[in-house]
């Protein structure tokens, strides 16, 4: 036996074989001996993917059964699956059961491996806040979350607190108004729509924190400590696909429990000088705009309204007018038509940290670099505004490819996940076999961008403007307000940085909610009268955001660089050797190998 502070080497048995065994700084590695002592086979385990060392002989299928043994320890961690044709690396849970010459060798072999747990994976949570919608998706939530999650929970010694919501935005409300103290993140068990409860919340919260107002377009956001983690069990679960890969309640419980950590670009949506909501995927005027509209009077089908309320749209050949402003990013840095994408460990992600982030010299509670000096309001419009007028079949920005199990390489397949941009896809009025074409090549790998009438812009703020007179719900009920959309203090403080803003934050939300049940009761109407495959064409869209629909029709959409953080890594570059191990590439871009 050799041992150190941070290294044990001795002679172990897995099942009938002998192994000598090495736990050297981060890996955990076995080798098979032969008889003549010559090294054959490798198993080598970063700590960073142990998921747990328990004493005896524990078996977890899923649940847990302990046989106690004097000499026996068993070490639970991360083994990758690819079940082919592209579907994305699925992790589950690896157990190896070792057995010792003795039991003081056990122990030591327990004591250090836990040691090096605690040393090298600091970032991992300890205690998490689940809100888990019991009537998202399938209605499954609650089963997935006790079947397959709290069991992986517990075997990695994280304490949860369980909400099981019963209204929708109570995921929100209680992280903008309850104690968070001791919860190193949030999880939800849901689709999209509950992901994108949990980023208001935490978004929201940490702003009232900082004393920032989220209705200035101009201020700059302060990023969130508190990570999130998403449990797909949602109809739509494309926040989860593009972050991991797959949509796996397993894949997602393990990626949390080792603490991984992906920022993620936000872009804000503001109306005049009202913010609007947050996407992360999707902000889209036009086709993706009347789906949503549609697919809500379909909710009876499940997840199949969105196939149906396409088909019906894609009839009606609707295109609208409008007048489109953006601030192009820096195109030295990256090309939405570049052929990238953006894979775990992404370099222009990583550089794109240096930038967003230039003096980070503070290290936050979760060990994550953030600025102590960058200013709170430093002018995010430099450059020069570029405008595109014209009649739109859709109007997409995301900030994300948006892939998702429907488009495996999303809608803009080269957008990154974190690098402050987002991707501006126009696609001008053309014949239904050529929209049909664009639409068809989100299924597939040809080049969705490589047609006449669409265009791709990286960017950093986008502004649209209806023809004038349009913006329905703007008329509707308020006939004061302006239309410029970055409008200045009206005089009711509700914009004023460093006023009682949350106050009235709440009485703003509480219009925007209440135009957005008008402003939908009047679109309502109008699909009545001119539907799906209508007599007159409606001359203005809706908003669709993150599968939310928007009451205002003009809007500015700012990028915040990397302003939250989600327990996962990105999506893992798989490959298949040719014995058929799977390989990734690790986050110094090197292929290794597992079996
Ligand atoms: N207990 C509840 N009752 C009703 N609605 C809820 C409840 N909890 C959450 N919600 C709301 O349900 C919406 C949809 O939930 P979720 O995203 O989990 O499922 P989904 O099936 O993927 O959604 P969608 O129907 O939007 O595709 C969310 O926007 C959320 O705000
Ligand atoms: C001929 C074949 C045509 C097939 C066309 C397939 C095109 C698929 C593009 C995929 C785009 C994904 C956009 C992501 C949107 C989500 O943020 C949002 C929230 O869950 N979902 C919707 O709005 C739900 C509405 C999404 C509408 C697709
Ligand atoms: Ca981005």
């Amino acid at each position: 036996m050799d041992t150190d502070a941070h290294r044990l080497e001795s002679s172990l048995w897995v099942g009938r074989k002998r192994y000598r065994a090495v736990l050297n700084g981060w890996h955990f590695s076995w080798t098979l001996l032969d008889k003549q002592n010559r090294d054959r086979k490798t198993v080598s385990v970063p700590v960073s993917e142990l998921i747990g060392v328990e004493e005896g002989q524990v078996e977890f299928q899923p649940q847990k059964k302990v046989t106690e043994t004097d000499r026996d320890f068993t070490v639970f961690s991360i083994k990758r699956h690819c079940k082919g044709g592209g579907s994305g690396v699925f992790w589950t849970l690896g157990r190896t059961q070792f057995y010792c010459p003795s039991r003081d060798l056990r122990d030591r072999w327990v004591t250090q491996l836990r040691n090096a747990l605690k040393t090298h994976s600091p970032s991992r949570p300890h205690r998490l806040l689940v809100f888990i919608n019991p009537f998202g998706g399938k209605k499954r939530g609650r089963k997935i979350y006790h079947s397959l999650v709290a069991p992986l929970f517990e075997l990695a010694g994280i304490s949860t607190h369980v909400v099981v919501t019963e209204r929708a935005n109570q995921a929100r409300d209680h992280i903008l108004k309850k104690d968070l103290t001791g919860f190193d993140g949030v999880v939800c068990v849901g689709g999209d729509g509950m992901f994108s409860e949990l980023l208001h919340g935490v978004i929201g919260r940490t702003q009232q924190e900082a004393g920032l107002s989220e209705h200035d377009p101009t201020v700059t956001l302060q990023p969130c400590d508190l990570h999130i983690g998403i449990i797909p069990a949602g109809s739509t679960d494309c926040v989860c696909f593009a972050t991991v890969g797959v949509n796996d309640p397993v894949t997602s419980t393990l990626h949390i429990i080792i603490g991984d950590s992906q920022p993620l670009d936000v872009c804000s949506v503001h109306h005049t000088s009202l913010f609007v909501r947050y996407s992360v995927s999707l902000v889209g005027y036009g086709f993706y705009g009347d789906v949503l509209a549609e697919s809500e009077r379909y909710r009876w089908m499940g997840p199949l309204r969105y196939d149906f309320s396409g088909c019906m749209v894609f009839l009606s050949n609707r295109s609208y007018r409008g007048k489109v402003y953006f601030l192009p990013a820096d195109s030295q840095l990256s090309s939405p038509r570049d052929n990238t994408r953006c894979f775990a460990g992404c370099h222009v992600c990583s550089e794109s940290t240096e930038r967003l982030f230039p003096q980070s010299d503070s290290i936050s509670h979760t060990g994550f670099l953030y600025s102590t000096q960058y200013s709170q309001h430093s002018s995010p419009w430099e450059g020069e505004w570029e405008t595109v007028e014209g009649e739109f079949k859709c109007i997409s920005l995301t900030c994300m490819s948006s892939c998702c199990p429907r488009s495996p390489l999303g809608l803009s397949p080269s957008a990154h996940l974190a690098d402050g941009t987002a991707d501006l896809i126009l696609v001008r009025d053309t014949h239904p076999l050529g929209f049909l074409t664009y639409l068809h090549r989100h299924t597939n790998s040809q080049d969705q961008f490589d047609l006449p009438f669409v265009e791709v812009h990286r960017v950093k703020a986008v502004r649209f403007s209806p023809p004038p007179g349009e913006d329905e719900a703007e008329q509707l009920d308020d006939p004061d307000s302006g239309g410029t959309v970055m409008a200045e203090d009206d005089g009711q403080g509700e914009t004023a940085a460093g006023g009682d803003w949350t106050g009235s934050a709440q009485h703003l939300s509480a219009r925007v909610q209440e135009r957005g049940v008008v402003g939908t009761k009047k679109r309502a109407k109008r699909d009545f009268l001119c539907g799906p495959c209508c007599r007159r064409s409606p001359s203005v869209s809706v908003w669709n955001c993150d599968g939310e629909l928007l009451p205002f029709t003009e809007v500015l959409c700012r990028v915040h660089g990397q302003l939250v953080r989600l327990f996962a890594r990105g999506i893992e570059e798989e490959f298949v050797t040719c014995n058929g191990t799977l390989g990734k590439k690790n986050f110094k871009g090197r292929y290794i190998t597992h079996t």
